[in-house]
């Protein structure tokens, strides 16, 4: 399903602080795996996940994403595999603090073009899905860490994409919470979901199916 060919990222090509961040990388990454990508700050981890979520450009190499070659897609095709192909969790949860649980939940189907009805269910829907529903009309900067990282989940799965990337989403956790939120992934995996996660907890590395380890932009284990 993924398939990164020679994948190489320079940070300011050209320039004279240019850096390259990922050499020549080569990955493949089926459909329902759970993979843990680790390594030590500033290997590349973040750059890789970027890169995977199309939200980076890369100088050289191939990315395939169900056998689309990302780097043909035009501006419109990028934001519709990224809608409907990728969910994406942070570390900060990157909620809207004013907004409910629901209406964050909301914001990846601002341009669809179902009924608000169909919307609110959908949402719904999810926040079930990671325990939320109860706290839908909770604006969110009132929830606890743990809490909206599950409303974040919710967010990511609401399109119900097949590939959920999340970047050290336990990393602001305590490790209880962290354990629950990991126990979330694990079923959305067992659900079929290809599921990525960056991680320097090798506790919840541990719990991956496969570990990937990163050393200065090279996949080196
Ligand atoms: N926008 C940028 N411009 C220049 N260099 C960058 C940029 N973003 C990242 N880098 C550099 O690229 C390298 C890889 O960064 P990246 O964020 O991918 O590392 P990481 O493994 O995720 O680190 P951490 O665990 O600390 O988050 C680092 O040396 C970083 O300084």
């Amino acid at each position: 399903m993924i398939q990164l060919h020679q994948i190489s990222k320079i940070y300011n090509q050209g320039k004279t602080n240019a850096f390259q961040a990922l050499h020549k990388i080569d990955l493949k990454i089926a459909d329902g795996e759970l993979v843990a990508i680790i390594g030590t700050s500033g290997a590349g981890k973040s750059t890789l996940l970027h890169i995977l979520a199309c939200i980076d450009s890369y100088e050289s190499g191939e990315y395939y994403i169900d056998d689309t070659l990302v780097k043909n897609c035009s501006e419109k095709k990028l934001a519709q595999i990224r809608n409907k192909k990728i969910g994406m969790v942070m570390q900060d949860f990157a909620l809207v603090d004013d907004f409910s649980a629901l209406q964050n939940v909301m914001l990846p189907l601002d341009f669809s073009k179902s009924k608000v009805s169909e919307k609110k269910e959908k949402c719904l829907k999810a926040l079930q899905a990671v325990g939320m529903e109860k706290f839908a009309h909770h604006q969110s900067n009132k929830l606890s860490g743990g809490q909206k990282q599950r409303v974040a989940i919710a967010r990511a799965i609401v399109n119900e994409p097949s590939i959920i990337l999340a970047d050290e989403p336990t990393g602001a956790l305590d490790s209880k919470t962290s354990s629950e939120i990991m126990e979330l992934f694990k079923s959305l995996n067992d659900a079929g979901r290809t599921v990525i996660i960056v991680t320097h907890d090798m506790k919840i590395a541990q719990q991956c199916k496969r570990v990937i380890r990163i050393e200065d932009g090279k996949i080196v284990d």
